[in-house]
């Protein structure tokens, strides 16, 4: 006889309850692990560690017979091993740099629900920290707030995995004396919101913003003559939705800012690419100092001459160095016409006396370099197995 759902349910409260417990243990352990870290400075992330450790619970799974996919394993004990990571990160640099308010005030583009008020909120979580937001309409707004002090950060997109760099935030960093401080990762999850329970077929304009616009272009495409309102976020689009409350208009945004809004979800999964997933920087007054044993990033600034091969010679400095460059971005110089200016990401911390050597030689091939933040990489790859 099948057992009454309410019966199952209450095993499965149960269940999680004890999983949560066993991973609250676990998270505890971090602090652990990174105060013996403290001792020994041995480098926070062990990648062979995290291998051995992700091979020998599939293995045990499989002999105990516990009836799981490997995949699934895997996933779950990688997210787990994020946490893990991130922990001892934010333990370290909160040490590190004690100026932390408990109350930070953070400057994003849009209104609440903004995918960049979202990734606010993850920063200020992650260093827990109670979140004072302020909303700005343009990205230069947010570099304002923070120069007069009135935001303690700002929280900027970079680069989105469909649509790529936002130049618009580029080169605002190029005449900026403020510091890049952090970065983050945001997975983007485009919906269409509605106000009632319409179909998509009645749906005759989009309200968003050109970057989501962008990202959902195909899924726009099948739709029969839809008509587009560009709006300075999507955050306004959903609050422009809501209030106009017509049967026949729709935005684009996510679903928890459509909460906030009183919209519903009509449709789902309609970026171009499955993994969308939008870099955020987080932008300060003062550079932070990041420790040793943290996976560090530093973002330069660099103009070449224009004699023939002077970019590659300038990025043979990083093979000497065997720094490993993450990002080369170029944008045009204001008020020169075919000059560049370049944006190198590269993984290395400024504190250390390598770093300091080889951006030395690279000065030999720039004729401007400058440092815009160093700042740990907050975004954890997970080990393959
Ligand atoms: O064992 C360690 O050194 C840890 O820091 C713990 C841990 C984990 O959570 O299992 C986390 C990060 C390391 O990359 C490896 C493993």
């Amino acid at each position: 006889m099948a057992l009454d759902l309410t019966e199952i349910r209450q095993q499965i409260t149960q269940i999680d309850r004890n999983l949560l417990k066993l991973l609250s243990e676990r998270h505890r352990l971090a602090f652990d692990v990174v105060r013996s870290k403290e001792v020994t400075q041995k480098a926070l992330r062990d990648v062979e560690r995290e291998q051995q450790l992700l091979q020998e619970l599939v293995r045990f799974a499989e002999n105990e017979n516990y009836q799981l996919e490997p995949q699934y394993i895997t996933q779950i004990f990688q997210k787990i091993i994020e946490d893990s990571v991130l922990t001892q990160q934010v333990y370290l640099q909160k040490k590190l740099n004690e100026q932390r308010e408990r109350d930070i005030h953070i400057a994003f583009l849009g209104k609440r629900g903004s995918y960049s008020h979202l990734a606010a909120r993850n920063y200020a979580t992650r260093y827990q920290e109670q979140l004072i937001e302020i909303s700005c309409s343009s990205f230069e707004q947010i570099f304002e707030k923070v120069q007069s002090g009135e935001a303690d950060y700002g929280v900027l997109p970079l680069e989105n995995t469909t649509s790529g760099a936002i130049n618009e935030v580029y080169d605002l960093l190029q005449h900026t004396e403020l510091s890049l401080v952090g970065e983050l990762a945001y997975p983007i999850k485009h919906c269409v919101l509605v106000n009632g329970q319409e179909d998509l077929s009645q749906i005759d304009t989009l309200y968003s913003h050109p970057q989501v616009i962008q990202q959902c272009s195909q899924f726009i495409r099948e739709l029969d003559r839809v008509h587009i309102e560009y709006c300075e976020s999507s955050s306004h689009a959903m609050q422009l939705v809501s209030s106009l409350n017509k049967p026949n208009i729709a935005a684009l945004g996510n679903e928890d800012g459509g909460k906030l809004y009183g919209l519903t979800v009509l449709k789902s999964g309609i970026a171009n690419q499955e993994n969308n997933i939008t870099r955020f920087i987080v932008i300060a007054k003062n550079p932070v100092v990041v420790s040793p044993q943290i996976h560090t990033k530093t973002l330069l600034l660099m103009t070449t001459s224009q004699q023939a091969g002077s970019l590659v010679d300038a990025l043979l400095v990083f093979k000497k160095h065997n720094i490993n460059m993450t990002k080369l971005e170029s944008r045009p110089i204001y008020g020169k016409p075919w000059e560049e200016m370049f944006y190198l990401e590269v993984e290395a911390n400024i504190n250390n006396p390598d770093t300091q050597a080889a951006f030395e030689e690279l000065k030999q091939y720039s004729n401007f370099l400058k440092v815009l933040g160093c700042y740990p990489s907050e975004i954890v790859k997970p080990a393959k197995v």
